[in-house]
């Protein structure tokens, strides 16, 4: 476990296309840039973004400070809802004890029209207190939130909407959309309507649509999801992802012997899991089902549930089989395969969940990639969904098997019981301490210590395992949302990852958690935005609150300003020998992974679940290199190639059919 590095500090705990062109040659950001993108913003091209600074962009043979580089953890006792800080931070990181705390805002539940509900009056005038937050001084803000909020919400007073030409911001589709709305509003922007102009100083789309990057111009505007983010938010693609990972990471244990046991490894957290599109690990799994065990089948890309089904008896995987072989020989599909339907995976079911009060139930925490260049990386804590059933591991009923709120939402109890549904962290955290603290001997607070931690270690692990391949240009950022479970024995599992998580305030506690976590995602997109244009340092951030940050890229030499994953990956200087290596950090990978070298394909045989053939599913553990899979590279390792790991079946699509399915898949994930 990587300690704080200096500098971090503890948690705060459709288009309308009537839009006027005279409108948009006014606006024109390259001679009214933007001051809250900054002025720097409109002297750039597209690309190149910038002179380096040699403090940014160390002689690739000189190792940058080891502590700048790596992942970070920092762990905080106590509900997230109250900001711990480092005396070193002094009294302007007292920042923070508010609390986004709208539950008294009538109307919050549900989403609405831009503009049209208090609740947007309250964050607009919430945001209006810091039109430029990076010249404010956040206690004052915090202040001045406080008093406003004292003062005029209660009655909903109306703050009017600057008027004037501001900068411009685009919402795509409702989820989160008033949220973001108000923000913005509160900066002064305008909202458009128009998703093809240009001018947009951010741009927030559910769906991600081609033209959006397309058109994209770096460096000068902010843009919601990171294109290829399906590396991670589609089940194979994580699937892949950690798979890939976990083969570079035991071929450099083996050659390395010193890299010391520090990565996760991911059969410790993910559940076994076996593409059905990949025949050989199809054949594996119908080889290896007994009828002891539960799996439950999903589609890569779909979320809500959508799709998902138990597997309890060879009836229903023989069913299976067959359906999955007729799909495979069926011409129409083998001509047009982006006609099938979608790549399935399916996954051993963890039956032995922790219970609250006889309920299933599994975690919500999101992982934040402020900014991309560099990596600005942070997690933060969401929520607990809860079914309304009680857990029945041979129940029939998938309500009280699946969690997810839009599960819930089918139930006719519903409305009548969707408090009881969703539970604040603080809240899972107190029922843990007094229902299970004793009898299970575990740690004071164990969801915000060791369950806090876990979580982290594995999102960081997972970015660690696509940090190469995403495409990352200056201006992209993502809020992914992440499900863990939690068993009867407190093994923390990761269930997937999601895009475009759900954002709706519908239950008191999302009003209290979602709006604050969009706002904190928006203000840490900007100050890092600013800070990498400007060549400033990124720490400290003033803007962070709650999220903690795990990745600082600014020492990593991939990627850098000046260059993006979509020109040509600059040479890496070779890699130092491994027992060199600060031993707290992940190995570096060995020339054979860089680039130019050759690899070999992918295991397109049994994978099984972690990439291994089916005999050794039962199975020998790779030398591990430990439970910490959290740091990033040593500053001069090289990393694996881009594209490598890449689902090795999945259509891996161009834009254009990754947006079909997007729409086909449209929704909020976890909802
Ligand atoms: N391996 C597993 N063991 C036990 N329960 C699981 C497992 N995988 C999924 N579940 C349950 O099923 C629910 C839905 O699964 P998952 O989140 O993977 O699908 P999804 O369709 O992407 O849902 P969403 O995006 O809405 O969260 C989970 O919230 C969890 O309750
Ligand atoms: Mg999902
Ligand atoms: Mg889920």
């Amino acid at each position: 476990m990587a300690l704080p590095a200096q500098g971090t500090r503890p948690y705060g705990h459709r288009t309308d296309r009537s839009q006027p062109q005279a409108e948009a040659q006014v606006q024109d950001p390259r001679r009214h840039p933007s001051p809250a993108l900054g002025p720097r913003a409109a002297q750039r091209s597209h690309r190149g973004v910038g002179v380096v600074s040699s403090q940014r962009c160390p002689r690739p043979c000189v190792p940058a400070p080891a502590a700048r580089s790596r992942t970070h953890f920092i762990h905080r006792r106590g509900p997230p809802t109250r900001t711990h800080v480092s005396g070193k931070r002094g009294k302007r990181s007292r920042i923070a004890g508010v609390r986004w705390s709208h539950t008294w805002v009538p109307g919050w539940a549900h989403e609405r029209p831009m503009g049209s509900n208090q609740e947007e009056q309250v964050l607009h005038s919430l945001s209006q207190l810091r039109p430029n937050a990076d010249l404010l001084d956040d206690t004052g803000i915090a202040r001045s939130r406080a008093a406003l909020l004292e003062r005029h919400l209660p009655e909903g007073e109306k703050q009017p909407h600057s008027i004037g030409q501001g900068p411009y911001f685009y919402v795509g589709g409702t989820n989160g959309a008033s949220i973001i709305s108000s923000y913005c509003r509160g900066k002064g922007w305008q909202r458009v309507q128009d998703s093809r102009r240009e001018d947009c100083k951010l741009k927030w789309c559910e769906l991600k649509c081609r033209d959006n990057y397309y058109r994209f111009r770096e460096g000068e505007q902010l843009l919601y999801q990171i294109p290829n983010n399906k590396l991670l938010t589609t089940k194979i693609g994580l699937l892949s992802a950690l798979r890939e990972y976990s083969r570079i990471v035991n071929k450099i244990h083996r050659t390395s012997p010193c890299a010391q046991a520090k990565v996760l490894k991911m059969e410790e957290f993910f559940p076994e899991t076996y593409r059905l599109d990949v025949r050989d690990e199809r054949e594996a799994f119908f080889t290896l089902f007994d009828e002891t065990q539960i799996w439950i089948c999903k589609p890569t890309a779909s979320n809500q549930g959508k799709g998902i089904f138990l597997l309890r008896n060879q009836e229903e995987v023989a069913a299976l089989q067959v359906k999955t072989q007729s799909i495979e020989d069926d011409p129409i599909y083998r001509k047009m395969p982006f006609r099938a339907p979608q790549a399935r995976v399916v996954q051993r079911y963890i039956q032995n969940p922790l219970l609250l009060d006889g309920k299933k139930f599994d975690v919500r925490s999101y992982l934040l990639i402020a900014c991309a260049m560099p990596y600005m990386v942070f997690f933060g804590h969401g929520y607990a969904r809860l079914t309304l059933s009680l857990y029945d591991p041979h129940s029939s009923d998938l309500g009280g098997h699946l969690t997810n709120q839009f599960m819930q939402k089918k139930s006719p109890l519903y409305m009548l019981l969707k408090e009881d549904t969703v539970w604040s962290m603080d809240r899972l955290n107190r029922h843990i301490n007094d229902k299970f603290r004793k009898t299970k001997g575990l740690p004071r607070d164990w969801v915000f210590t060791a369950f806090t931690k876990q979580m982290q270690q594995i999102m960081a692990h997972c970015f660690q395992a696509v940090k190469s391949k995403l495409h990352c240009k200056l201006g992209y950022f993502d809020l992914i949302g992440c499900d863990f479970l939690i068993d009867e024995n407190f093994k923390v599992w990761l269930l997937e990852m999601n895009s475009n998580p759900a954002l709706h305030t519908n239950c008191e506690v999302l009003k209290e958690v979602i709006p604050g976590v969009v706002m904190e995602t928006l203000d840490l997109a900007i100050e890092t935005f600013q800070k990498s244009l400007r060549n400033q340092k990124m720490l400290p951030l003033r803007s962070q609150r709650r999220f903690v940050l795990l990745h600082n890229g600014e020492t990593d030499l991939w990627p850098r300003l000046g260059g993006s994953r979509s020109a040509l990956r600059p040479p890496l200087p070779p890699p130092r020998p491994a027992c060199e290596a600060d031993c707290s950090a992940p190995p570096p990978f060995s020339a054979a992974d860089g680039p130019g070298a050759r690899r070999p394909a992918l295991p397109r045989s049994p994978g099984g679940a972690h990439g291994r053939p089916p005999s050794a599913q039962r199975r020998p553990r790779p030398p591990g290199p430990g439970p910490d899979g959290a740091q990033s590279r040593e500053p001069g390792a090289e990393r694996p190639r881009a594209g490598a790991g890449e689902p090795a079946r999945e259509s891996s699509p161009g834009l254009g059919e990754e947006e079909r399915e997007e729409r086909k898949n449209a929704g909020h994930r976890g909802c």
